[in-house]
Formats: C-alpha cells, structure tokens, sequence
C-alpha cells in the first residue's frame, strides 16, 4: 500500500531570542553568570565616580495643579540639570484659583519614604517644602541625622500665595528650634518671615534685613528674605544675609499673573546649584535669575481661570537660542568709557580685532562693542568668540552691534541696534532679560521707545561730525541736552568724540549721561592702549570738575 507522506512542515520563521538579541547589542553582558552583589556595587560606585548626577531630594507636598510643590521642584531640577528625587508629605487638591484640600502623609510614611531614598541613592542636597505638621519635621530631622547630606535647603512654606495656610502655627516652634539649627540656608517670603518672628510687620527692605539678621540667629548657616511679595516695589528684591554682610539681590520685576510656585523654584534651583558645586551666593545669584528668566519667558501664558497661573520652568527647551544671561548684571556706570571698534581701521593698522580688544581693555574701556560693518560671518564669530573670553575675563562686558545671531551664537552679553535694525522689543524676545540691549537715538520719542521696548540703554548722537557714519545728522550739545533731560535710560554720547572734546562732553552734567562711546578717537590710531588711556583720564578730571 502507497503510504500518503504527510506534506512537510512549514519551516519555522527564524527568529532570535530575546537573551540572544540581549547578547548581539551587548556582548559585555553575560546571561550565565550574575556579578555578586559585591561586584555589582563595586561596578556601580565606579560608574558613579565616572558620571556623577547631581542629586537633590525634595521633601514637600504635591500641587495638584501642578505650578508649585513637588512638581515645580523636580522641573526646576531637570532645567538646571540636577536629579530630583521627592519625598511626598503631603497631597493638596490645587488649581490657579487656590487650595481646595490637603491631606497629609502620615508621619511613619514619610518616614518610610525618606529611608527609601536616603538609604540607598547618594544624594547631594534635601531641599524642604510643605512640611504639614511638626510631627513630619521631627521626622525629617532624625533621617538627616541617620543620613547626613551635603547641604540643606529650607524653604518654609506655611502660606500659598493665594493665602491658603498649608503649615498651621504648630510647626513654628519644630521648625525653629529643630530644622533651622541644621540648614545651610532658609528662604522665607516676607509673610513667613513675619509668622516665624511672631508676626512682627515687614514693609521695606530695612524691615526685611532686619528679619533676616533674626532667623540668622534661629541657626542656619544663611538667610534669604524674598521681596516677590513685597508691595509697591518695581524690581524684584531679595535680602541676602551670611552672618555678617547684606547683599540685596534685585531683579526685573516680570508684569505677569504666572507666579505660582516662585518660592518652590527658587529653593529647588539653589539645592540646584549646591548639588553641582556652587558656593552659597553664586546658588542664590543663578537660582534668582533662573525664576526671572522663567516668569519673563511664561509671562503671556494662560491656564486656568484663578489669579495665578504656573509658569514654565522648561522655557529653553521653546527657545533653544536662549542661553542664560551672562554674569554682568547691567550696570549703568559701565557706559563710562566704551570702545567701539572699526574693521576698517584695524585693517589699516594691522591688527586684529581680538588684539584691539585687548588694547581697549588695557588702557581702561569699561564696555566693548564690535561694530564689524563689513566682515565675513564666519570669521566675525571666531573673533567674537575669542573677545567674550577676553572681555569676561577682565569683567567688561562685551555687545556685538546690529548681529542678534552672532551676539547669540558667541553668548555676548548684549547687543546694540540703531533705528534700522530689528527693534529692541524683538531683539528683547530673542535674548531674554539677563542680557544688555542699547538704543541708538536722536529724538526724544526714540529715547521713550527705546525704554517701552526694553532696551537697557541709549547712545545719543552724533554729537559732533565724524566720518565713521555717512549721512549721521550732527545733534550738538543741544540736541544731546535734550535726549538726556527726557530719557529714562542711561545715556552713552557719541559721534566725533575725541581727547579734544571728550571732556567738555562730559562737563555739561548732564541727566543720565553716564559715558562717551568713542571709534576713530582709539583705534584710528597708532597704539589703541595709550590712547584709551589718556581719554580715560581726561574723562575722570572732567568728571571731578562738573
Ligand atoms: N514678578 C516677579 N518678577 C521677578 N521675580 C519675581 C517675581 N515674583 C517673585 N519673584 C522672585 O521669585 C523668588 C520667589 O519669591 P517669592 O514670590 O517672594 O516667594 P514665595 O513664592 O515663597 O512667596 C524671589 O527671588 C523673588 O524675588
Ligand atoms: C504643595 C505646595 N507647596 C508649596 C506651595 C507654595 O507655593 P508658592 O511658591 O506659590 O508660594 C504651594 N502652593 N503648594
Ligand atoms: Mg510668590
């Protein structure tokens, strides 16, 4: 009998293990033998010396609406940077409107969570928030003593700035006489501080010194009195105090609704700070200007339909050419002697701009601007880039004339724009507020425009006639008197300034007039450095006499 053969089986589509793809894409990895835990933690502290993260521990309570609480600590982390890991002591049922609820942890779980984190992931700084009850604090404070940290960060959150009461006076006493003796640095706003020194009444920056001097006194190695609460003040203002010397950090005042979760912010990016090894001030300085540079970049944003909105902590990852502000905080008295260069005097005396710099500096210029009308870009921005060194070097800052993406693409401190360019309110936008913007103006209006759209300040000529701008009408010292009577931004004169006229420029005293801004006078000449230096002095004898 003909058997009937079955027909053969399909074969089977060839497919890898998934150990065996494990093994193709890392053929380290052993599927046989495991490492002892010993050699799996050796391997790990190696790894971790090689790429350390800095790590801070939020301990606080979750904002449901996210603006505030936990959930602005581990924003305000990641933007800098920092690994954030968050111990919950508290759960609050929050939108832009206000509180609505708060349920507390219990004491044990946070507990439990603190061991969880502190027993096993090497962090570098605990910052604190809403701690309920004076129970979480002792807590916290036996976990701190069996875990001991780096640094500790203690924001104390006791009212929303919608007024909702998220620690009750129970804590007060837990917190002063237990948690402040251990802190690095506690950052009250003016409402706290009150609270904590017995509701004594806080209404200018003395008051504010004063409170600092006293919750100095509680413990903590330093205090941070904030001022974003303080009523009837144009720039925003904190009391820096380290047992000895007050320093007043001010900032811009951002016009904005979106200020839920200042606070938090600013404790999270000085535990920040501290975490990747900054000293206490630069932590406090980087981490006023982070929530400036947020508040200004959320400023016209809208969620929800309370008085106070989030704002976004992620904001450079919107505006990737947004880079953090420079170190120089805009300081008026910089327009003083301020040196313009030229690329076509440098060709004609053989230098570079970089060396031309170099002799401003030298002989004394307090601000550098590189006017390169008619250089190619690429080799514009080496040079650029080689001079931002040069100036930071020295503490000078450095503006690139009309370039908005150069100034950008070499991290400049500021720009400077004429009538024609873009206007400043855009160059503004694409900036941001830590850096220095000037007008050129001739006109009163100007000068008013200048300051609605942000600019820092304005240059004011041609004073006298020169032949570095074609078609550059001569204002005159009258022209000069007028802008500067009506500007409220500091004033830089230019246009034909020279060792002849520089200081009767300057003995006009005039309003707002801080410096001259001067080209051909420095560099059409033979040595930059010499002639920088006899304007300077020339400039300082006029400035005794008027
Ligand atoms: N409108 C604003 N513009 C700029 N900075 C602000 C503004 N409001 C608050 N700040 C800053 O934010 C930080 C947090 O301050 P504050 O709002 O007083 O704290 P809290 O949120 O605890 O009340 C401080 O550095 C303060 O100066
Ligand atoms: C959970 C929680 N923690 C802290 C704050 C303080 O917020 P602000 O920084 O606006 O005062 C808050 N509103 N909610
Ligand atoms: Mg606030």
């Amino acid at each position: 009998m003909a058997s009937v053969q079955p027909p053969p089986a399909p074969l089977a589509p060839h497919r890898p293990s998934i150990a065996a793809a494990l093994r193709f894409y890392s053929p380290a990895v052993s599927p046989r033998v495991s490492p002892s835990p010993a050699a799996r933690s050796r391997r790990l502290a190696v790894a971790a010396r090689a790429m350390p993260w800095p790590h801070v521990l939020t301990v606080a309570g979750s904002d449901s609406g996210a603006g505030a609480g936990i959930q602005a600590d581990i924003k305000a982390c990641a933007a800098l940077g920092a690994y954030c890991s968050s111990v919950i002591t508290a759960v609050t049922a929050q939108n832009t409107v206000g509180v609505q609820g708060v349920h507390a942890v219990p004491e044990e779980f946070v507990g439990e969570q603190l061991r969880s984190v502190l027993s096993d992931m090497s962090v570098d700084v605990v910052k604190t928030g809403m701690l309920p009850s004076a129970g979480i604090v002792k807590v916290l404070c036996e976990s701190l003593r069996k875990f001991p940290v780096k640094a500790l960060v203690v924001d104390p959150v006791m009212v929303s700035t919608s007024g909702d009461t998220l620690s009750g006076p129970s804590t007060l006493t837990t917190y002063r006489d237990e948690l402040f003796p251990m802190a690095d640095i506690v950052t009250p706003n003016v409402k706290e501080a009150s609270k904590l020194l017995g509701d004594v009444s806080l209404q200018t920056i003395s008051d504010m010194r004063s409170a600092a001097e006293s919750i100095y006194k509680l413990g903590p190695k330093y205090v941070l009195v904030k001022g974003g609460d303080m009523p009837d003040s144009t720039d925003a203002i904190d009391v820096f105090f380290d047992g000895k010397e007050f320093i007043e950090l001010r900032g811009l005042r951002i016009k904005t609704r979106n200020t839920h979760g200042t606070g938090c912010t600013l404790a999270s990016c000085i535990a920040a700070e501290l975490a990747k090894g900054a000293s206490m001030l630069h932590a406090v300085e980087a981490a006023k200007k982070f929530v400036e540079s947020a508040l200004y970049h959320s400023k016209d944003l809208v969620i929800g339909n309370g008085p106070q909105g989030p704002f976004d902590h992620l904001f450079s990852l919107k505006s990737p050419l947004y880079k953090m502000g420079s170190l120089h905080k805009f300081n008026p008295d910089d327009l003083f002697l301020y040196a313009v260069t030229d690329s076509g005097m440098n060709k004609k005396w053989g230098r570079s701009i970089e060396d031309a710099v170099k002799a401003a500096i030298e002989g004394g210029a307090t601000i550098v601007q590189l006017r390169e009308k008619d250089a190619e870009t690429r080799e514009f921005l080496e040079a650029a880039k080689t001079c931002v060194e040069i100036c930071r070097s020295s503490g000078v800052p450095l503006l690139i004339n009309d370039r908005i993406d150069v100034a950008l693409a070499c991290n400049a401190d500021g720009v400077h724009v004429g009538q024609s360019d873009m206007p400043a309110w855009e160059v503004r936008e694409l900036l941001g507020p830590g850096k220095i913007i000037g007008v050129s103006c001739k006109t009163p209006a100007q000068a008013e425009q200048a300051w609605k759209d942000g600019a820092d300040y304005i240059g004011c000529g041609g004073v006298f006639p020169t032949t570095t701008k074609a078609n550059n009408p001569t204002l005159g010292f009258e022209g000069l008197r007028t802008v500067c009577f009506a500007s409220k931004l500091p004033v830089v004169a230019i246009g034909g300034i020279n060792a002849r006229n520089a200081g009767s420029v300057m003995e006009l005293g005039l309003p707002n007039l801080k410096g001259v801004a001067v080209v051909s006078a420095l560099f059409d000449r033979e040595c930059v450095a010499t002639e920088t230096r006899s304007l300077r002095s020339i400039l300082m004898n006029a400035c005794s006499r008027s």
